[in-house]
């Protein structure tokens, strides 16, 4: 049996509805169909989540409601659905502001899930006219059970144990992405991009031979294709190259997405909607793998800041970081890598927890607590990664990396190779990062060396 997750670009339009469902009837072993909300139909559209999460803001504004139900009718009309099937859906919308919410930001999460929600139960409605045995699953009720974090949600154990009963080789399940319902009955959705983690938790609970994602790319490619033209594509990689990547900017699979597939070794599939003969890239375990490449790809990412923190005879200081990584859980932070040097320590934040004077509390507390000879934040950080199996055991990486950056005179403010055998970490200013990314990727994939 295969899970197929559809994203937002696969189903934005009656016509990409269309390739989708003829995808799903060629293969009939694709019975669990996890949809996103309808993406951008091109460049200057909007994401259907985005319009939501404008209509969860304004809910009085009629014109919100009347462009997002524009989008459905749109498909609904393609097909020809009738009105009376189509109703209780457009309800469903309108009738989203008089509901009850614990707070503002369960109202919101539940704004943007309907986006998944309607187009799952219009994708049934259509299946259904067409005669297929498709049913609609409802995560709220079927006990897809995530924790109470309303817009960054984590799937709890007690979900895979519900989902085994869903097994049913007659139906067709359509699954809406990216949400669940909290350990305290509300919707909490995951974060942005999250139907690939419900693909993913759907493929482990029902025990998936394999999971396919389709998307608008041929495959996962070797950079952002935004950044180079035509790069190649990857044909086979491991989970944890795509895990490293996909949270460095390969935005074409969300990286907490891989942890429900590592843990039940299922392999992904990632395919284009648009071409679905095409291979795409084949996402397996270490072990089914032989690297072809020195490396596989690189990325980067811009949203970072770096706390430095530099105290003589820290090497010495028993408790140093336990005190700072308890300032950090006192003021909820959670931090993603700490290079250190012999009196150095640098911490690497995502920027986006930082909100008002936060970051000023939190590095006051460091200093009264800690004492630091040195204390320097620095918001302009970005990280690449240079991630790949094959560069294990492979002498002189390091300088192929680093020497067409400094042929472009770009300064490298930290280096962390070794703490994942497979990548090697590099911090940037952020106007770097491209021209960065683009440099490497031509010396491990164009030049001749
Ligand atoms: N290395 C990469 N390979 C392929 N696509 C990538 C890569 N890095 C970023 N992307 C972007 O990911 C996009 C697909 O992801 P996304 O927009 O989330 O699709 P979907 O709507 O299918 O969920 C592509 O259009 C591409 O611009
Ligand atoms: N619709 C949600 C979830 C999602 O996964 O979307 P997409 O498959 O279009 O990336 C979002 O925009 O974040």
């Amino acid at each position: 049996m295969k899970v197929v997750k559809f994203g937002g670009s696969s189903l934005a339009s009656g016509a990409q509805f269309q390739k989708v469902i003829e995808i799903i009837n060629a293969d009939p072993d694709r019975r669990v169909v996890v949809v996103s909300a309808p993406g951008k139909r091109n460049d200057a559209d909007t994401k259907v989540t985005d319009l939501l999460i404008k209509y969860a803001k304004h809910p009085d504004r009629k014109t919100i409601v009347e462009e997002i139900w524009a989008r459905y009718q749109e498909i609904a009309d393609f097909f020809q659905v009738p009105a009376e099937l189509l109703q209780p859906l457009k309800s469903e919308l309108e009738n989203l502001p008089q509901q009850n919410y614990s707070n503002s930001d369960f109202l919101l999460a539940a704004f943007k899930a309907h986006g998944e929600k309607i187009n799952a139960q219009l994708l049934t409605i259509i299946l259904q006219e067409q005669n297929k045995p498709a049913e609609f699953f409802d995560p709220e009720k079927s006990g897809l059970i995530v924790t109470n974090n309303p817009h960054d949600a984590h799937v709890l154990p007690q979900t895979y144990d519900r989902l085994a009963d869903f097994q049913n080789p007659n139906k067709i399940l359509v699954v809406p992405g990216f949400y669940g319902r909290s350990e305290d009955g509300e919707i909490a959705t995951f974060s942005r991009g999250g139907s690939d983690i419900t693909g993913a938790i759907m493929a482990k609970g029902l025990h998936a031979d394999l999971y396919e994602n389709f998307t608008d790319v041929d495959a996962v490619f070797a950079v952002n294709p935004q950044l180079v033209k035509n790069p190649i594509p990857i044909k086979l990689m491991t989970y944890r190259e795509l895990r490293e990547l996909s949270y460095t900017g390969f935005s074409v699979f969300h990286d907490e997405a891989l942890i429900p597939t590592i843990e039940a070794q299922i392999p992904i599939n990632v395919k284009n909607t648009n071409h679905p003969d095409l291979p795409g890239t084949l996402v397996v375990p270490e072990k089914d793998f032989k690297p072809q490449h020195t490396i596989t790809g690189v990325a980067s990412s811009k949203h970072f800041s770096a706390l430095y923190l530099h105290r003589y005879m820290l090497n010495k200081e028993v408790g140093f970081t336990l005190k700072l990584l308890e300032i950090f859980y006192k003021y909820n932070i959670s931090y993603e890598h700490m290079p250190s040097g012999i009196d150095d320590l640098t911490v690497i934040f995502d920027q986006n927890q930082f909100n008002g004077d936060l970051r000023e509390q939190m590095c006051e507390e460091i200093r009264a607590t800690l004492g630091p000879d040195r204390l320097e934040w620095i918001d302009d950080y970005a990280i690449i990664m240079v991630v790949g199996e094959g560069m294990r055991n492979k002498i002189g990486v390091l300088k192929r990396i680093v020497d067409p950056l400094a042929q472009a005179n770009i300064g490298i403010h930290m280096i962390n190779q070794g703490a994942s055998r497979i990548s090697i970490m590099l911090g940037t200013k952020q106007a770097d990062a491209s021209t960065a990314v683009k440099k490497i990727y031509q010396q491990f994939f164009e030049s001749k060396e």
